[in-house]
Protein backbone atom coordinates (compact mmCIF):
# COMPACT_ATOMS: atom_id res chain seq x y z
CA UNK A 1 0.00 0.00 0.00
CA UNK A 2 1.38 3.47 -1.44
CA UNK A 3 1.54 6.54 1.17
CA UNK A 4 0.96 10.12 -0.52
CA UNK A 5 4.91 10.74 0.93
CA UNK A 6 5.57 7.74 -1.39
CA UNK A 7 4.79 9.77 -4.43
CA UNK A 8 5.95 13.52 -3.44
CA UNK A 9 7.96 14.71 -0.60
CA UNK A 10 6.25 16.10 2.78
CA UNK A 11 7.99 19.33 1.55
CA UNK A 12 6.51 19.10 -1.82
CA UNK A 13 2.96 18.45 -0.63
CA UNK A 14 3.50 21.03 2.14
CA UNK A 15 4.73 23.17 -1.27
CA UNK A 16 1.68 22.30 -2.96
CA UNK A 17 -0.93 22.60 -0.51
CA UNK A 18 0.23 26.47 0.35
CA UNK A 19 -0.36 27.16 -3.52
CA UNK A 20 -3.78 25.84 -3.32
CA UNK A 21 -5.16 27.39 -0.22
CA UNK A 22 -3.60 30.65 -1.74
CA UNK A 23 -4.81 30.54 -5.01
CA UNK A 24 -8.44 29.60 -3.33
CA UNK A 25 -7.59 33.15 -1.37
CA UNK A 26 -7.33 34.65 -4.40
CA UNK A 27 -10.14 33.31 -6.09
CA UNK A 28 -12.59 33.39 -3.09
CA UNK A 29 -11.00 37.38 -2.50
CA UNK A 30 -11.52 38.19 -6.29
CA UNK A 31 -15.67 36.62 -6.37
CA UNK A 32 -16.32 38.80 -3.66
CA UNK A 33 -15.32 42.04 -5.53
CA UNK A 34 -18.44 42.70 -6.66
CA UNK A 35 -20.48 42.23 -3.37
CA UNK A 36 -18.29 44.24 -1.07
CA UNK A 37 -18.56 47.50 -4.39
CA UNK A 38 -22.25 46.59 -3.76
CA UNK A 39 -23.21 46.20 -7.28
CA UNK A 40 -26.41 43.49 -7.97
CA UNK A 41 -25.16 40.19 -9.80
CA UNK A 42 -25.48 36.78 -10.00
CA UNK A 43 -22.78 34.49 -7.96
CA UNK A 44 -20.31 32.79 -9.52
CA UNK A 45 -20.78 29.01 -10.83
CA UNK A 46 -19.74 26.89 -13.79
CA UNK A 47 -23.40 26.90 -14.71
CA UNK A 48 -23.88 30.70 -15.40
CA UNK A 49 -20.27 30.48 -16.90
CA UNK A 50 -21.60 28.10 -19.80
CA UNK A 51 -25.26 30.19 -20.12
CA UNK A 52 -23.16 33.32 -20.44
CA UNK A 53 -21.18 31.80 -23.47
CA UNK A 54 -24.42 30.47 -24.71
CA UNK A 55 -25.70 33.94 -25.02
CA UNK A 56 -23.32 35.41 -26.73
CA UNK A 57 -23.40 32.52 -29.55
CA UNK A 58 -26.77 33.51 -29.63
CA UNK A 59 -26.28 37.29 -30.73
CA UNK A 60 -30.24 37.93 -30.80
CA UNK A 61 -30.39 36.71 -27.22
CA UNK A 62 -27.58 38.94 -26.39
CA UNK A 63 -28.68 41.88 -27.94
CA UNK A 64 -32.05 41.76 -26.42
CA UNK A 65 -30.78 41.01 -22.71
CA UNK A 66 -29.36 44.02 -21.60
CA UNK A 67 -32.95 45.35 -21.53
CA UNK A 68 -34.16 42.49 -19.34
CA UNK A 69 -30.92 42.79 -17.25
CA UNK A 70 -32.04 46.37 -16.63
CA UNK A 71 -35.70 45.43 -15.43
CA UNK A 72 -34.40 42.70 -13.49
CA UNK A 73 -31.54 44.51 -11.62
CA UNK A 74 -31.67 48.42 -12.59
CA UNK A 75 -28.94 50.03 -14.43
CA UNK A 76 -25.47 48.87 -12.76
CA UNK A 77 -25.17 44.96 -13.06
CA UNK A 78 -21.79 43.15 -12.78
CA UNK A 79 -20.48 39.62 -13.60
CA UNK A 80 -17.61 37.47 -13.64
CA UNK A 81 -15.40 36.02 -16.43
CA UNK A 82 -13.28 33.71 -15.72
CA UNK A 83 -11.67 35.74 -13.07
CA UNK A 84 -12.31 39.22 -14.87
CA UNK A 85 -14.95 41.10 -13.36
CA UNK A 86 -17.49 43.15 -16.04
CA UNK A 87 -19.86 45.81 -15.07
CA UNK A 88 -22.63 46.82 -17.23
CA UNK A 89 -23.51 50.45 -16.64
CA UNK A 90 -26.52 51.68 -18.23
CA UNK A 91 -26.64 55.06 -16.49
CA UNK A 92 -25.99 57.85 -19.39
CA UNK A 93 -24.82 60.37 -16.05
CA UNK A 94 -22.31 58.05 -14.81
CA UNK A 95 -21.31 57.09 -18.24
CA UNK A 96 -20.64 60.67 -18.75
CA UNK A 97 -18.24 60.54 -15.83
CA UNK A 98 -16.57 57.37 -17.22
CA UNK A 99 -15.72 58.19 -20.51
CA UNK A 100 -15.40 62.40 -20.31
CA UNK A 101 -14.48 63.43 -17.00
CA UNK A 102 -12.87 60.77 -15.44
CA UNK A 103 -11.39 59.30 -18.83
CA UNK A 104 -8.13 59.46 -16.83
CA UNK A 105 -8.84 56.44 -14.77
CA UNK A 106 -10.52 54.69 -18.08
CA UNK A 107 -8.10 55.51 -20.60
CA UNK A 108 -8.14 52.10 -22.03
CA UNK A 109 -10.92 50.57 -23.88
CA UNK A 110 -9.93 46.79 -22.44
CA UNK A 111 -7.65 44.91 -21.66
CA UNK A 112 -8.12 41.22 -23.25
CA UNK A 113 -7.03 40.07 -27.04
CA UNK A 114 -4.91 43.15 -26.73
CA UNK A 115 -1.37 41.30 -26.80
CA UNK A 116 -2.26 38.02 -28.69
CA UNK A 117 -2.77 39.67 -32.53
CA UNK A 118 0.83 39.42 -33.19
CA UNK A 119 4.08 42.06 -32.68
CA UNK A 120 2.81 44.88 -35.17
CA UNK A 121 -1.62 44.29 -34.78
CA UNK A 122 -0.54 44.66 -31.14
CA UNK A 123 0.31 48.33 -31.85
CA UNK A 124 -3.02 49.27 -33.22
CA UNK A 125 -4.74 52.15 -31.77
CA UNK A 126 -8.01 49.69 -30.06
CA UNK A 127 -5.07 47.72 -28.86
CA UNK A 128 -2.52 50.05 -27.67
CA UNK A 129 -2.94 51.06 -23.68
CA UNK A 130 -1.66 54.30 -21.84
CA UNK A 131 1.05 56.01 -22.64
CA UNK A 132 1.88 54.41 -25.27
CA UNK A 133 -2.12 55.13 -26.99
CA UNK A 134 -1.36 58.40 -26.14
CA UNK A 135 1.62 59.02 -28.54
CA UNK A 136 -0.06 56.59 -31.44
CA UNK A 137 -3.12 58.77 -31.02
CA UNK A 138 -1.63 61.81 -30.54
CA UNK A 139 0.23 61.48 -33.86
CA UNK A 140 -2.55 60.04 -36.11
CA UNK A 141 -5.21 61.96 -35.19
CA UNK A 142 -3.97 65.28 -37.15
CA UNK A 143 -4.66 62.80 -39.84
CA UNK A 144 -8.07 62.93 -39.76
CA UNK A 145 -8.42 67.22 -39.31
CA UNK A 146 -10.76 68.64 -41.24
CA UNK A 147 -7.29 69.73 -43.89
CA UNK A 148 -6.33 66.44 -44.38
CA UNK A 149 -9.91 64.93 -44.66
CA UNK A 150 -10.63 67.68 -47.43
CA UNK A 151 -7.30 66.94 -48.91
CA UNK A 152 -8.61 62.88 -49.19
CA UNK A 153 -11.66 63.85 -50.53
CA UNK A 154 -11.04 63.28 -53.55
CA UNK A 155 -10.07 59.92 -53.76
CA UNK A 156 -13.37 59.07 -51.38
CA UNK A 157 -14.82 60.62 -54.66
CA UNK A 158 -13.41 58.70 -57.06
CA UNK A 159 -14.41 55.26 -55.64
CA UNK A 160 -17.53 56.65 -55.15
CA UNK A 161 -17.73 57.27 -59.17
CA UNK A 162 -16.56 53.64 -59.65
CA UNK A 163 -19.53 52.99 -57.28
CA UNK A 164 -22.75 54.37 -59.76
CA UNK A 165 -20.84 52.94 -63.03
CA UNK A 166 -20.71 49.45 -61.42
CA UNK A 167 -24.69 50.26 -60.46
CA UNK A 168 -25.15 51.77 -63.72
CA UNK A 169 -24.40 48.02 -64.97
CA UNK A 170 -26.28 46.41 -62.78
CA UNK A 171 -29.56 48.60 -63.64
CA UNK A 172 -29.43 47.68 -67.16
CA UNK A 173 -27.97 43.72 -67.34
CA UNK A 174 -29.57 42.46 -64.11
CA UNK A 175 -32.92 44.13 -64.23
CA UNK A 176 -31.71 46.39 -61.24
CA UNK A 177 -31.90 43.26 -59.09
CA UNK A 178 -28.74 43.48 -56.96
CA UNK A 179 -26.71 42.51 -53.73
CA UNK A 180 -25.90 45.83 -51.77
CA UNK A 181 -23.95 44.08 -49.60
CA UNK A 182 -21.48 43.14 -52.27
CA UNK A 183 -21.48 46.69 -53.68
CA UNK A 184 -20.92 48.54 -50.39
CA UNK A 185 -18.23 46.25 -48.85
CA UNK A 186 -16.17 46.84 -52.25
CA UNK A 187 -16.61 50.19 -52.08
CA UNK A 188 -15.68 50.97 -48.21
CA UNK A 189 -12.83 48.46 -48.98
CA UNK A 190 -11.95 50.40 -51.84
CA UNK A 191 -11.82 53.60 -50.12
CA UNK A 192 -10.18 52.55 -47.29
CA UNK A 193 -7.44 51.44 -48.98
CA UNK A 194 -6.79 53.99 -51.57
CA UNK A 195 -7.09 56.55 -48.59
CA UNK A 196 -4.73 54.23 -46.25
CA UNK A 197 -1.95 52.95 -48.79
CA UNK A 198 -2.89 55.54 -51.82
CA UNK A 199 -3.14 52.15 -53.99
CA UNK A 200 -6.31 51.22 -56.41
CA UNK A 201 -6.62 47.68 -55.70
CA UNK A 202 -9.10 47.63 -58.40
CA UNK A 203 -11.56 46.36 -56.04
CA UNK A 204 -14.93 47.46 -57.75
CA UNK A 205 -13.85 46.80 -61.00
CA UNK A 206 -13.25 42.68 -60.28
CA UNK A 207 -16.64 40.98 -60.65
CA UNK A 208 -15.01 38.17 -58.95
CA UNK A 209 -15.49 37.21 -55.45
CA UNK A 210 -12.29 35.64 -54.83
CA UNK A 211 -10.91 38.99 -55.17
CA UNK A 212 -7.42 38.68 -53.44
CA UNK A 213 -7.77 42.04 -51.09
CA UNK A 214 -11.43 41.56 -50.16
CA UNK A 215 -11.00 38.04 -49.31
CA UNK A 216 -8.08 38.39 -47.25
CA UNK A 217 -9.63 41.94 -45.26
CA UNK A 218 -12.63 39.49 -44.73
CA UNK A 219 -10.20 36.23 -43.60
CA UNK A 220 -9.29 38.84 -41.57
CA UNK A 221 -12.03 38.01 -39.17
CA UNK A 222 -12.42 34.81 -40.12
CA UNK A 223 -10.82 33.04 -36.49
CA UNK A 224 -10.23 29.14 -36.88
CA UNK A 225 -11.12 26.92 -34.00
CA UNK A 226 -8.45 26.65 -32.68
CA UNK A 227 -7.79 30.60 -32.62
CA UNK A 228 -11.69 30.48 -31.24
CA UNK A 229 -10.50 28.17 -28.48
CA UNK A 230 -7.68 30.27 -27.46
CA UNK A 231 -9.79 33.36 -27.34
CA UNK A 232 -12.13 31.95 -24.65
CA UNK A 233 -8.87 31.11 -22.99
CA UNK A 234 -7.27 34.68 -22.89
CA UNK A 235 -11.07 35.56 -21.38
CA UNK A 236 -11.02 33.59 -18.26
CA UNK A 237 -7.14 33.86 -18.27
CA UNK A 238 -5.94 37.38 -19.37
CA UNK A 239 -2.41 36.16 -18.67
CA UNK A 240 -1.96 34.01 -21.22
CA UNK A 241 -1.67 37.26 -23.46
CA UNK A 242 1.64 37.54 -22.18
CA UNK A 243 2.28 34.35 -23.32
CA UNK A 244 1.17 34.68 -26.90
CA UNK A 245 3.08 37.96 -27.19
CA UNK A 246 5.95 36.62 -25.88
CA UNK A 247 6.30 34.07 -28.96
CA UNK A 248 4.35 37.00 -31.31
CA UNK A 249 1.15 34.64 -31.71
CA UNK A 250 -1.31 36.43 -33.82
CA UNK A 251 -4.97 35.43 -33.65
CA UNK A 252 -5.59 36.22 -37.25
CA UNK A 253 -4.76 34.50 -39.89
CA UNK A 254 -0.92 34.51 -40.36
CA UNK A 255 -1.49 34.80 -44.50
CA UNK A 256 -4.19 37.83 -44.16
CA UNK A 257 -1.64 39.95 -41.72
CA UNK A 258 1.01 39.08 -44.02
CA UNK A 259 -0.98 40.26 -47.34
CA UNK A 260 -1.42 43.85 -45.47
CA UNK A 261 1.83 44.14 -43.59
CA UNK A 262 3.80 43.25 -47.49
CA UNK A 263 1.75 46.19 -48.99
CA UNK A 264 2.92 48.71 -45.71
CA UNK A 265 6.66 47.73 -45.97
CA UNK A 266 6.46 47.56 -50.43
CA UNK A 267 5.47 50.98 -49.66
CA UNK A 268 8.39 51.68 -46.94
CA UNK A 269 10.94 50.05 -49.11
CA UNK A 270 9.67 52.22 -52.57
CA UNK A 271 12.41 54.76 -52.57
CA UNK A 272 10.43 56.79 -55.55
CA UNK A 273 6.98 57.15 -53.27
CA UNK A 274 5.74 60.49 -53.74
CA UNK A 275 5.73 61.91 -50.31
CA UNK A 276 3.82 64.82 -51.33
CA UNK A 277 0.51 62.52 -51.37
CA UNK A 278 -2.53 62.86 -48.95
CA UNK A 279 -2.87 58.65 -47.45
CA UNK A 280 -2.83 57.70 -44.39
CA UNK A 281 0.17 55.61 -44.84
CA UNK A 282 1.95 58.73 -46.32
CA UNK A 283 1.33 60.78 -43.21
CA UNK A 284 2.13 58.40 -40.97
CA UNK A 285 5.74 57.53 -42.53
CA UNK A 286 6.49 60.86 -41.94
CA UNK A 287 5.89 60.30 -38.57
CA UNK A 288 8.48 57.70 -38.46
CA UNK A 289 10.77 57.35 -35.33
CA UNK A 290 12.97 54.14 -34.35
CA UNK A 291 12.24 51.65 -31.45
CA UNK A 292 14.55 53.56 -29.22
CA UNK A 293 13.37 56.74 -29.50
CA UNK A 294 9.86 55.56 -29.08
CA UNK A 295 10.45 54.31 -25.81
CA UNK A 296 10.59 58.13 -24.20
CA UNK A 297 8.85 60.46 -27.67
CA UNK A 298 5.55 61.72 -26.99
CA UNK A 299 4.76 61.95 -30.67
CA UNK A 300 6.05 59.22 -33.63
CA UNK A 301 5.52 55.77 -34.93
CA UNK A 302 7.78 52.59 -35.06
CA UNK A 303 7.70 50.70 -38.61
CA UNK A 304 5.51 47.53 -36.41
CA UNK A 305 2.99 50.98 -35.37
CA UNK A 306 2.91 52.06 -38.76
CA UNK A 307 2.13 47.83 -40.07
CA UNK A 308 -0.21 47.65 -37.37
CA UNK A 309 -2.10 51.30 -37.78
CA UNK A 310 -2.64 50.85 -41.35
CA UNK A 311 -4.02 47.07 -41.23
CA UNK A 312 -6.24 48.72 -37.98
CA UNK A 313 -7.68 51.16 -40.40
CA UNK A 314 -8.76 48.72 -42.54
CA UNK A 315 -10.17 46.81 -39.89
CA UNK A 316 -12.14 49.57 -37.97
CA UNK A 317 -12.59 51.24 -40.96
CA UNK A 318 -14.05 48.48 -44.00
CA UNK A 319 -17.10 46.84 -42.64
CA UNK A 320 -18.10 48.63 -39.73
CA UNK A 321 -18.79 51.90 -43.07
CA UNK A 322 -19.76 49.10 -45.44
CA UNK A 323 -22.32 47.56 -43.43
CA UNK A 324 -23.85 50.74 -41.82
CA UNK A 325 -24.53 52.11 -45.82
CA UNK A 326 -25.86 49.00 -46.52
CA UNK A 327 -28.56 49.53 -43.46
CA UNK A 328 -29.30 52.56 -44.66
CA UNK A 329 -29.67 51.92 -48.14
CA UNK A 330 -32.14 49.26 -47.52
CA UNK A 331 -33.94 51.70 -44.87
CA UNK A 332 -34.19 54.16 -47.91
CA UNK A 333 -35.68 51.19 -50.17
CA UNK A 334 -37.89 50.82 -47.65
CA UNK A 335 -39.14 53.92 -46.14
CA UNK A 336 -39.96 55.61 -49.76
CA UNK A 337 -41.12 58.97 -48.09
CA UNK A 338 -37.66 59.44 -46.40
CA UNK A 339 -35.78 58.22 -49.19
CA UNK A 340 -37.84 60.68 -51.33
CA UNK A 341 -36.88 63.56 -49.21
CA UNK A 342 -33.51 62.97 -49.26
CA UNK A 343 -33.02 62.86 -52.56
CA UNK A 344 -34.72 66.32 -52.49
CA UNK A 345 -32.04 67.99 -50.48
CA UNK A 346 -29.14 66.20 -52.35
CA UNK A 347 -30.59 67.81 -55.49
CA UNK A 348 -31.15 71.01 -54.58
CA UNK A 349 -27.67 71.19 -52.16
CA UNK A 350 -25.69 69.66 -55.56
CA UNK A 351 -27.46 73.10 -56.90
CA UNK A 352 -26.56 75.71 -54.65
CA UNK A 353 -22.90 74.68 -54.35
CA UNK A 354 -22.33 73.63 -57.92
CA UNK A 355 -21.83 69.68 -57.39
CA UNK A 356 -21.48 67.59 -54.60
CA UNK A 357 -18.42 69.21 -53.25
CA UNK A 358 -16.91 69.02 -49.48
CA UNK A 359 -19.43 72.08 -48.52
CA UNK A 360 -22.11 70.33 -50.17
CA UNK A 361 -21.43 67.00 -48.20
CA UNK A 362 -21.46 69.01 -45.03
CA UNK A 363 -24.95 70.85 -45.25
CA UNK A 364 -26.88 67.25 -46.17
CA UNK A 365 -29.15 67.64 -43.27
CA UNK A 366 -31.80 65.05 -43.73
CA UNK A 367 -29.37 62.84 -44.98
CA UNK A 368 -26.92 62.68 -41.76
CA UNK A 369 -30.67 62.14 -39.98
CA UNK A 370 -31.27 59.02 -42.50
CA UNK A 371 -27.35 58.23 -41.35
CA UNK A 372 -27.95 58.38 -37.67
CA UNK A 373 -31.66 57.42 -37.15
CA UNK A 374 -29.75 53.68 -39.19
CA UNK A 375 -27.24 54.34 -36.92
CA UNK A 376 -29.41 54.29 -33.83
CA UNK A 377 -30.74 50.93 -34.73
CA UNK A 378 -28.10 49.19 -35.94
CA UNK A 379 -25.27 50.62 -34.34
CA UNK A 380 -21.89 48.90 -35.56
CA UNK A 381 -20.43 48.29 -32.52
CA UNK A 382 -23.31 46.61 -30.20
CA UNK A 383 -21.32 46.72 -26.83
CA UNK A 384 -18.45 49.07 -26.06
CA UNK A 385 -15.97 49.15 -23.15
CA UNK A 386 -13.73 50.86 -20.58
CA UNK A 387 -11.07 49.46 -18.64
CA UNK A 388 -10.91 50.59 -15.00
CA UNK A 389 -7.57 51.83 -13.51
CA UNK A 390 -8.19 52.21 -9.93
CA UNK A 391 -11.19 52.44 -7.78
CA UNK A 392 -12.69 55.27 -7.75
CA UNK A 393 -16.38 56.14 -6.37
CA UNK A 394 -19.15 57.82 -9.25
CA UNK A 395 -22.27 58.85 -8.25
CA UNK A 396 -22.38 56.79 -4.97
CA UNK A 397 -21.26 53.97 -7.00
CA UNK A 398 -18.00 52.70 -6.39
CA UNK A 399 -16.39 51.22 -9.65
CA UNK A 400 -13.94 48.00 -9.01
CA UNK A 401 -9.81 48.61 -9.72
CA UNK A 402 -9.59 46.17 -13.55
CA UNK A 403 -12.64 45.72 -14.04
CA UNK A 404 -13.93 46.48 -17.67
CA UNK A 405 -17.16 48.82 -17.77
CA UNK A 406 -19.47 47.62 -20.90
CA UNK A 407 -21.86 50.16 -22.37
CA UNK A 408 -24.39 48.85 -24.32
CA UNK A 409 -24.81 51.04 -27.17
CA UNK A 410 -27.45 48.57 -29.15
CA UNK A 411 -29.64 48.51 -26.12
CA UNK A 412 -29.79 52.52 -25.57
CA UNK A 413 -30.69 52.53 -29.30
CA UNK A 414 -34.00 50.59 -28.78
CA UNK A 415 -34.88 51.30 -25.09
CA UNK A 416 -38.38 52.97 -24.97
CA UNK A 417 -37.33 54.82 -22.40
CA UNK A 418 -35.26 57.37 -24.84
CA UNK A 419 -37.20 56.54 -28.50
CA UNK A 420 -40.40 56.92 -28.85
CA UNK A 421 -41.59 53.26 -30.95
CA UNK A 422 -37.62 52.40 -30.95
CA UNK A 423 -37.96 49.50 -33.73
CA UNK A 424 -39.60 52.70 -36.07
CA UNK A 425 -37.08 53.97 -38.72
CA UNK A 426 -37.81 58.00 -38.26
CA UNK A 427 -35.19 60.05 -39.34
CA UNK A 428 -37.04 63.03 -38.18
CA UNK A 429 -36.21 61.99 -34.34
CA UNK A 430 -32.52 62.92 -35.16
CA UNK A 431 -33.55 66.28 -36.78
CA UNK A 432 -32.49 68.03 -33.35
CA UNK A 433 -29.28 66.93 -32.08
CA UNK A 434 -29.21 69.28 -28.57
CA UNK A 435 -32.31 67.12 -27.59
CA UNK A 436 -30.35 63.62 -27.89
CA UNK A 437 -28.22 62.84 -25.22
CA UNK A 438 -24.82 61.78 -26.87
CA UNK A 439 -24.27 59.21 -23.95
CA UNK A 440 -27.36 57.25 -25.29
CA UNK A 441 -26.34 58.15 -28.59
CA UNK A 442 -23.19 57.35 -29.40
CA UNK A 443 -22.34 55.17 -32.43
CA UNK A 444 -19.10 56.73 -32.45
CA UNK A 445 -17.84 56.15 -28.77
CA UNK A 446 -17.70 59.12 -26.38
CA UNK A 447 -14.63 61.34 -24.98
CA UNK A 448 -10.58 60.88 -26.02
CA UNK A 449 -10.86 57.30 -27.01
CA UNK A 450 -13.69 57.78 -29.64
CA UNK A 451 -13.75 56.69 -33.30
CA UNK A 452 -11.00 58.30 -34.70
CA UNK A 453 -12.32 58.08 -38.25
CA UNK A 454 -16.09 59.31 -37.34
CA UNK A 455 -15.66 61.96 -39.91
CA UNK A 456 -13.97 60.50 -42.50
CA UNK A 457 -16.73 57.67 -42.24
CA UNK A 458 -19.80 60.09 -42.40
CA UNK A 459 -18.09 62.02 -45.69
CA UNK A 460 -17.60 58.60 -47.07
CA UNK A 461 -21.48 57.41 -46.36
CA UNK A 462 -22.91 60.40 -47.49
CA UNK A 463 -21.50 61.12 -50.71
CA UNK A 464 -21.86 57.29 -51.13
CA UNK A 465 -25.10 57.53 -50.48
CA UNK A 466 -25.85 61.07 -52.10
CA UNK A 467 -24.77 59.70 -55.28
CA UNK A 468 -26.83 56.59 -55.28
CA UNK A 469 -30.01 59.07 -54.56
CA UNK A 470 -28.92 61.26 -57.25
CA UNK A 471 -29.08 58.66 -60.40
CA UNK A 472 -31.23 55.44 -58.91
CA UNK A 473 -34.53 55.14 -57.45
CA UNK A 474 -33.97 52.56 -54.57
CA UNK A 475 -36.66 49.80 -54.50
CA UNK A 476 -37.47 46.78 -52.67
CA UNK A 477 -37.75 43.06 -54.56
CA UNK A 478 -40.04 39.78 -53.24
CA UNK A 479 -37.24 38.52 -51.36
CA UNK A 480 -36.42 41.64 -49.59
CA UNK A 481 -37.06 40.80 -45.77
CA UNK A 482 -39.40 43.21 -43.74
CA UNK A 483 -38.03 45.35 -41.07
CA UNK A 484 -36.75 45.08 -38.06
CA UNK A 485 -34.45 42.62 -39.83
CA UNK A 486 -32.83 40.08 -38.07
CA UNK A 487 -28.86 40.56 -37.30
CA UNK A 488 -25.79 39.31 -36.06
CA UNK A 489 -22.49 40.49 -34.62
CA UNK A 490 -19.08 39.16 -36.45
CA UNK A 491 -16.07 42.32 -36.27
CA UNK A 492 -19.32 44.53 -36.96
CA UNK A 493 -23.13 44.38 -36.76
CA UNK A 494 -24.80 42.88 -39.75
CA UNK A 495 -27.95 41.25 -41.33
CA UNK A 496 -28.14 37.75 -40.74
CA UNK A 497 -29.86 37.28 -44.16
CA UNK A 498 -29.32 38.43 -47.83
CA UNK A 499 -30.69 41.45 -48.32
CA UNK A 500 -31.36 41.81 -52.30
CA UNK A 501 -32.80 45.12 -53.69
CA UNK A 502 -33.68 46.94 -56.45
CA UNK A 503 -32.11 49.77 -58.41
CA UNK A 504 -33.34 51.98 -61.68
CA UNK A 505 -31.76 54.44 -63.01
CA UNK A 506 -33.12 57.91 -62.92
CA UNK A 507 -34.52 59.80 -66.19
CA UNK A 508 -32.41 63.19 -66.20
CA UNK A 509 -36.27 64.87 -66.04
CA UNK A 510 -36.79 62.83 -62.44
C1 LIG B 1 -19.91 53.74 -39.64
C2 LIG B 1 -18.62 53.73 -39.42
C3 LIG B 1 -17.96 53.58 -38.08
C4 LIG B 1 -18.49 53.37 -36.84
C5 LIG B 1 -19.97 53.24 -36.47
C6 LIG B 1 -17.39 53.32 -35.90
C7 LIG B 1 -17.53 53.13 -34.53
C8 LIG B 1 -16.49 53.12 -33.63
C9 LIG B 1 -16.64 52.98 -32.22
C10 LIG B 1 -17.96 52.82 -31.46
C11 LIG B 1 -15.39 53.01 -31.67
C12 LIG B 1 -15.06 52.93 -30.18
C13 LIG B 1 -15.07 54.35 -29.63
C14 LIG B 1 -14.95 54.45 -28.12
O1 LIG B 1 -14.40 53.55 -27.50
O2 LIG B 1 -15.44 55.45 -27.54
C15 LIG B 1 -14.44 53.17 -32.74
C16 LIG B 1 -13.07 53.23 -32.57
C17 LIG B 1 -12.18 53.36 -33.62
N1 LIG B 1 -12.49 53.55 -34.95
FE1 LIG B 1 -14.34 53.64 -35.76
N2 LIG B 1 -16.21 53.49 -36.58
C18 LIG B 1 -16.50 53.66 -37.92
C19 LIG B 1 -15.61 53.90 -38.94
C20 LIG B 1 -14.24 54.01 -38.79
C21 LIG B 1 -13.31 54.34 -39.85
C22 LIG B 1 -13.69 54.63 -41.30
C23 LIG B 1 -12.06 54.31 -39.30
C24 LIG B 1 -10.72 54.56 -39.94
C25 LIG B 1 -10.50 55.13 -41.07
C26 LIG B 1 -12.21 53.98 -37.90
C27 LIG B 1 -11.18 53.85 -37.02
C28 LIG B 1 -11.32 53.63 -35.66
C29 LIG B 1 -10.19 53.50 -34.75
C30 LIG B 1 -8.72 53.52 -35.14
C31 LIG B 1 -10.73 53.34 -33.47
C32 LIG B 1 -9.95 53.19 -32.17
C33 LIG B 1 -9.68 54.59 -31.59
C34 LIG B 1 -8.83 54.58 -30.32
O3 LIG B 1 -8.81 53.58 -29.60
O4 LIG B 1 -8.18 55.59 -30.07
N3 LIG B 1 -13.55 53.82 -37.62
N4 LIG B 1 -15.13 53.24 -33.94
Amino acid sequence: MYSPLDILSLETWILLGTAFLVARYYVNRQFQILKKCNIPHEPMSIMKLASLIKDRKKPDGYFTKTLEIKEKYGRIYGYYVGLNIRVMIYDPEILKQIQIKESGIFRDRRHTFTRCAGKEMNTSLTAAKGNHWKRIRTTISPMFSIAKIKEMFVLVENCTDKMVETLNEISTNDKGLFLPKDVLHKLSLDVICSSAFNVDMHTQESKTEELQMLKMGRKLFDIQVVGSVLLGMFVLFPSLERIAELVNYSLFPADSIKYFAGLVDAVIKNKDYDKSRADLMTLMLKAKISEKKAKTAEKGLTRNEIVGNSIQMILAGFETTGNTMLFVIYNLAIYKDAQKKARQEVKEVVEKHEGLTYEAIMSLKYVTQCINETLRLYPAIVVNSRYCEKEVTIQGVTIPKDCHIEIHNYAFGRDEEYWENPTLFNPDRMEDMSKINPIVFQPFGAGPRNCIGMRFAMIEMKMAISKILLNFELDTCPDTPKPPIDITFKASVQPKEKIPLKIRRLKSSE
